[in-house]
């Protein structure tokens, strides 16, 4: 395999033109399978990037908002026409950037382009009802108006199709947006708005702004002109967003950690469900909001089930997520590396035990990666720091528990709710599961992650701000409905 030695700088889109930052600083975008291999360099840009970005945002938005839906969604059907054409490109800068295998970057990617048609068709669907009013002479109705300005903040986990999720929306009811993308993985996102640019949109519906979080996300909290902000990401950022939204009276919406349970029951399908642990768990390197991190098993079947789950970790093959035989990639970064690593160290002192794996890998062709082995531990406590924070790595701990009903009450028993699996095959089980677990994503006989674009996406509880985003109810956060009353 041959590295890559590409070190471009890219530039902010601000207007409708690409802009270096006011005072010519960049930072490095960096392969986390090899730091030495920089993947390209963005604008380490200043609030007052920020600030044309939003003012052109501002302007953009009052000729934007008077196109038809329809028109709109045409530019969306561009934009996926010409990400289509660079599938490739794209999901290999994702791979190089972000650590994720080949074949997950290329699925998301080609979710992003299915996200764009999605909403672009939604250029032509109903936006309000028909209410009959108590007047007889008149006519009463909902439509819907765009809030403005919206502030879309991303994490890197999902690189190109968490700021889609965001942004087709956005742009399909009427909003002009600003993007800032999360540092790790600016380079795609740069690429996605270069196919943004060659769709046409007009100047200033779209921008780009690069640079940290506590300068230029905390220049989308703060700024009077944004008027919505929509962000994924952890838990402090989160609320932080929230709060700062909050004080100035702008509308939000959080979408942020997942402490995500799988349930195996008595009569579970076992293979099922170790193959559903596996996916859901240690796929994208643990790194989903939706990832499987606790093992609930009851304990009729817990040591099969064990033995078969070990068996199957074993087989993982850990490097380089370009190579075809790699199945986990490395950690997106650095921190995240020493994240998991002391997360790992943080169970093992509280008592739980190191069943497999735990350790970094930095021999060979992985010396100089972020990589960690696939990592489960047995006899966790559901109080333990493991059963309760988010990880975010491939770290599963396992908890044995007597009965259904014990295990439903440990899943509920952490802060977070966004998604929950159970793999039993008795009808009675899975209607007591849909109904008292504490989740916004629940499954039965299915993994954790992987959610589908056209369905609402979000959790109860601390995971998000009790809003959804994707399918039908993105038109809830990127719109204000204006209730109508005609009298001849
Ligand atoms: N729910 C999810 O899908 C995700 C959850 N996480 C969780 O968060 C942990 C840490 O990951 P991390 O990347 O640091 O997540 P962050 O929440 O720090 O980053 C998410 C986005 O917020 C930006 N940001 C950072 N600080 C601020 C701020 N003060 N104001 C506004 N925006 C800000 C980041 O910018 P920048 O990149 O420049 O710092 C990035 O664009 C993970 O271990 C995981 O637990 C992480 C990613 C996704
Ligand atoms: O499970 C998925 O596909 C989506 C996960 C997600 O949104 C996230 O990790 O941020």
């Amino acid at each position: 395999m041959t590295i890559q030695t590409e070190s471009k700088i890219y530039l902010n889109y601000i207007n409708g033109s690409w802009v270096s930052s006011s005072d010519e600083q960049v930072y490095a975008s960096v392969n986390p399978a090899n730091k030495n291999d920089i993947v390209g360099y963005l604008p380490k840009s200043t609030i007052n990037e920020l600030n044309e970005a939003v003012s052109s945002a501002k302007k953009a938005f009052k000729l934007w908002r008077k196109l038809s839906s329809a028109d709109r969604g045409e530019y969306l059907y561009k934009v996926a026409a010409i990400l289509e054409k660079r599938v490739d490109e794209i999901a290999e800068t994702i791979t190089r950037e972000m650590g994720k295998t080949l074949p997950e970057a290329k699925g998301e990617t080609i979710r992003a382009i299915n996200i764009l048609r999605y909403y672009a068709g939604e250029g032509l669907r109903k936006i309000g009802d028909l209410i009959p009013s108590t007047d007889q002479e008149a006519l009463m109705f909902t439509t819907r108006t765009p809030l403005g300005v919206v502030g879309i903040i991303t994490p890197w986990n999902f690189p190109i199709a968490i700021p889609v999720w965001k942004m087709a929306p956005a742009l399909v009811y009427g909003n002009t947006v600003v993007l800032k993308p999360a540092g790790e993985t600016s380079v795609t996102a740069i690429k996605l708005i270069e196919c943004f640019h060659e769709a046409g949109f007009p100047a200033g519906v779209v921008n780009v702004v690069t640079g940290s979080g506590s300068v230029i996300g905390q220049g989308i909290i703060d700024h009077p002109d944004i008027n919505g902000i929509t962000f994924t990401g952890s838990d402090t950022v989160g609320k932080r967003v929230g709060q700062g939204a909050f004080a100035r009276g702008a509308k939000y919406q959080l979408e942020m950690g997942g402490k995500n349970p799988v349930i195996v029951a008595a009569d579970a399908d076992l293979d099922l469900a170790v193959d559903a642990t596996i996916n859901g768990g240690l796929r994208s390197t643990g790194q989903k909001c939706t990832a499987t991190s606790r093992v609930i098993v009851v304990s009729e079947v817990y040591e099969e089930f064990k033995k078969k789950l070990i068996k199957k970790i074993k087989e993982i093959k850990v490097g380089n997520g370009l190579e075809k035989d790699t199945w986990m990639g490395p950690c997106a970064s650095e921190d995240q590396l020493n994240t998991i690593l002391s997360y790992i160290e943080k169970g093992i002192k509280e008592g739980a035990t190191l069943l497999y794996g735990g350790q970094r890998l930095d021999e060979g062709a992985l010396k100089h990666g972020f990589f960690v082995q696939p990592t489960v531990f047995e006899n966790v406590k559901p109080h333990m720091t493991i059963a309760q924070e988010e990880i975010f790595g491939p770290v599963l701990a396992l908890i044995k528990v007597n009965t259904l009903e014990e295990a439903i009450e440990v899943a509920n028993d952490v802060k977070y709710g966004l998604s929950a699996s159970i793999f039993t095959k008795n009808i009675g089980n899975m209607l007591s599961f849909i109904q008292d677990i504490e989740a916004g994503l629940v499954r039965v006989n299915a993994e954790s992650a992987g959610v589908e674009l056209q369905a609402p996406f979000g959790g109860m509880k601390q995971s998000s701000s009790h809003s959804r985003e994707q399918g039908q109810a993105a038109i809830e956060f990127f719109t204000s409905i204006k209730t109508v009353l005609v009298r001849p």
